[in-house]
């Protein structure tokens, strides 16, 4: 897999971000830097609290760094205002989130056409471009049901497709896989690698150590700290071993 790497889609340079102040200030990161490229998936694993969504959402600009810097695609995120960040994201970047996040008053193919209709896309281009990653995620079959009707794995199947919908160079997953069962979380991880070996890059929170075996490597965060980083074929046992001891 790692052996047809592209460029890099992804740069985390000293990233630090601090929440609160005083008594209170909480250092959620502390000098993380990263670089994922087209091609890549890679995993982030850790203790609860040892910064992984704070690390998530920087690199998508849903938040930013009290210092360091995120470059996405050449576009450095920090030196933006919000509308041209917000106008980035959309372009560059998909989300998947544990909790799906559908619009329940709308179909499958209107909740994956909503984003780019957003951007100002025309809707029956719109149409074509969500029944195109649709299928990429295996959801042809349910693409004029609502969310009520289908089960967490399809539901899941939609998120996705609403991430990957138009041209993101970067999928961003946050424990993509955690209210699944095992079966519908293997299938999602397909879904997830074949776009990542189709040229977008991907960083994906996970607890679990299976999943992260999808992933070329894996960094693991304690403390807002990366303390390890390990290639998929390092052996899945470390990455067990990493897993049972850091889980949280
Ligand atoms: N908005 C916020 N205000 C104050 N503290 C915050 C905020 N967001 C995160 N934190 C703190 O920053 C630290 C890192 O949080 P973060 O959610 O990134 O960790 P995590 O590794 O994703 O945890 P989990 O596995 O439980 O989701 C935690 O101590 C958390 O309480």
């Amino acid at each position: 897999m790692t052996a047809d790497l592209g460029p890099v889609v992804l740069t985390i340079t000293d990233a630090h971000r601090t929440h609160g102040r005083g008594a209170h200030e909480v250092h959620a990161l502390r000098g993380v830097s990263l670089q994922v490229r087209a091609g890549e998936l890679v995993a982030v694993m850790g203790p609860s609290g040892s910064g992984k969504s704070t690390l998530l959402n920087i690199a998508g600009g849903l938040d930013t760094p009290t210092s360091g810097s995120v470059t996405v695609s050449g576009n450095n995120l920090g030196g933006v205002n919000n509308a041209r960040r917000a106008q980035l994201r959309r372009a560059h970047i998909g989300y998947v989130f544990q909790d799906y996040n559908l619009v329940p008053a709308l179909t499958a193919r209107e909740n994956v056409s909503l984003p780019l209709e957003f951007d100002g896309v025309r809707p029956h281009l719109a149409r074509i471009d969500a029944l195109a990653a649709l299928a990429e995620t295996g959801a042809l079959d349910i693409t004029e049901l609502f969310p009520d009707q289908l089960s967490g794995g399809q539901q899941q199947r939609v998120a996705i497709a609403r991430a990957l919908v138009g041209p993101r160079q970067l999928i961003l997953a946050d424990e993509p896989t955690g209210a699944l069962d095992s079966v519908a979380g293997e299938e999602i991880m397909q879904v997830l690698r074949a776009r990542i070996d189709g040229g977008a890059a991907g960083l994906m929170v996970t607890h679990d150590a299976r999943y992260a075996a999808w992933a070329d490597r894996t960094v693991f965060l304690r403390d807002g700290r990366i303390t390890d980083s390990t290639g998929a074929l390092a052996s899945a046992e470390s990455l067990l071993a990493g897993a049972a001891g850091q889980a949280g």
